[in-house]
């Protein structure tokens, strides 16, 4: 369980930029639970999953996890709960270095053991066989340099790596956003198996309804920092597109006809 209670992010606190990015945001969310994230530009999605990873400080409020409040946690400590995938292919992995090293990187995340002792016979086969549930024939090319795939087969790979070692939590930021429309279907159609097979605590911020509503159990809105409406299994089902964008501008004020008008 994922317990976020009244947390207060604010950027260039006392500046002409101050910037309340969260203010007094609290969600629960259940162990093994898919939760969609949608909002506006600036709304404060992916500075909730920041906050959730300790990439952004909150000056206020508390983020349980399991029962331990792990606010003051730094962010390599909070690495052995929380895997991340980001929106650039090229954020979560290193192309310079080949398959097999990028996976044996994200193998001692959290861990204290370090590349060298992580490449051996037997943990190759276990990135073979782990790679090999893509289909994508990567398992025969571990030698390759990650800069030598495409953007889809990377980001596959960067959520192979994410959920390598067992953390419980995955945070997704609009991972498919760069990706052509039916690799980004793939590496969905990936992430649902996954979260499903290891039973994650999932957060997948996206700016697409269709999306928000096809995965997950749950679709939550951020409005100005805050939850501005909560959609659980229940209430989702039966909802389309159309009926998410008018709560979506009931919330925002304002008429919305297209999907497209929120990336705007
Ligand atoms: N590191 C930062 N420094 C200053 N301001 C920031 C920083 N990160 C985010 N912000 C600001 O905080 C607000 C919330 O940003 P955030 O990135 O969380 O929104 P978002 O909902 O993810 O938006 P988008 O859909 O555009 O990515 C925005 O006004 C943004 O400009």
């Amino acid at each position: 369980m994922i317990e976020i209670k009244d947390i207060h992010v604010t950027f260039g606190r006392g500046t002409p930029l101050e910037n309340r990015a969260l203010r007094g945001l609290s969600l629960t969310i259940p162990t093994s639970q898919f939760v969609t994230v949608i909002g506006s530009n600036g709304a404060g999605k992916s500075t909730l999953l920041n906050v959730l990873s300790g990439d952004a400080q909150a000056e206020r409020g508390r983020i349980v996890i399991e029962g331990v409040d792990v606010l003051r946690w730094p962010t390599p400590r909070r690495a052995s709960l929380i895997a991340r995938v980001f929106q650039d292919p090229m954020a979560g992995t290193c192309e310079r270095l080949s398959i097999e090293e990028n996976m044996a990187l994200a193998f001692a995340r959290g861990r204290s053991r370090g590349l060298g002792s992580s490449l051996g016979a037997a943990r190759r086969a276990v990135f073979r066989d782990k790679l090999s549930i893509l289909g994508l024939g990567l398992e025969n090319r571990l030698g390759d340099s990650m800069g030598l795939l495409s953007g889809g087969q990377r980001q596959a790979v960067s959520l192979l790596m994410a959920t390598l070692t067992g953390m419980k939590i995955l945070l997704l930021d609009e991972h498919t956003a760069a990706l052509d429309p039916r690799t980004a279907d793939f590496v969905l159609e990936l992430t649902r198996k996954i979260v499903e097979e290891q039973q994650l605590t999932a957060l997948m911020v996206t700016h697409s309804m269709r999306h928000a509503l096809d995965y997950g159990t749950r679709t939550v809105m951020l409005h100005e920092g805050q939850v501005a409406f909560d959609l659980d299994a229940e209430h989702r089902k039966g909802l389309d597109v159309p009926d998410l964008l008018k709560l979506f501008s009931k919330v925002r004020g304002e008429q919305l006809d297209d999907d497209s008008l929120l990336l705007g």
